[in-house]
């Protein structure tokens, strides 16, 4: 049977805010800064679901679930990447694998990593090895490197559902 497989590619950032949590792949870590968004701003989930939808060519987060409604404020990114799921199932297709990387100086994020790497297996319904979130520093450059905020990076890999 010949395999049907489709790419995509993910990108987000969001800005350091005070009295906000940080949310990273679903997963609240401990900091001083969250980040400033209308939904929980969670840049990890937000460019996976941008993957997700891009591979398809069905448009972005934002075309989606627009940040000027109220249906999607202060809303928990698992629901999109729920919702995206969803989409991409309606089109016939499952995630395969994901391979992601965020950028940041601070926190470290290596006590998180595999905690993330579940979060998002489970809302997905597939195996946390298929999931790979990766962290890395900007070396202090730009504005990442000046904690100005967080960037994410995401493939994603669909293939057809087996009928
Ligand atoms: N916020 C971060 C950034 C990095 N890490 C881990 O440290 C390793 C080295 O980072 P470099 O930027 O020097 O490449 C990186 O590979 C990550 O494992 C982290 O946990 N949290
Ligand atoms: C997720 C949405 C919707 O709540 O809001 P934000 O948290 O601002 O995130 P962004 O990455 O700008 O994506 C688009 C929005 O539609």
């Amino acid at each position: 049977m010949k395999q049907d497989y489709r790419i995509g590619f993910g990108f987000d950032v969001h800005r350091f805010s005070r009295d906000r949590l940080l949310v990273l792949g679903g997963v609240v870590i401990p900091y001083e800064f969250g980040l400033d968004g209308h939904s929980d701003a969670d840049v990890l989930l937000h460019a996976i679901c941008d993957a997700m939808l891009g591979a398809l060519a069905l448009g972005d987060i934002g075309k989606h679930f627009p940040n000027t409604s109220q249906e999607f404020k202060n809303i928990d990114s698992k629901i999109l990447l729920a919702k995206s799921n969803d989409l991409i199932n309606g089109k016939g297709y499952i995630v395969n694998n994901i391979d992601s990387t965020l950028v940041l100086e601070l926190p470290r994020l290596s006590p998180y990593i595999s905690l993330m790497q579940n979060e998002i297996a489970s809302v997905l319904k597939i195996e946390p090895d298929r999931i790979s979130v990766k962290a890395t520093t900007s070396e202090r450059l730009g504005f990442t490197g000046r904690k100005e905020g967080i960037a994410a990076f995401a493939t994603v890999l669909l293939t057809r559902k087996e009928s």
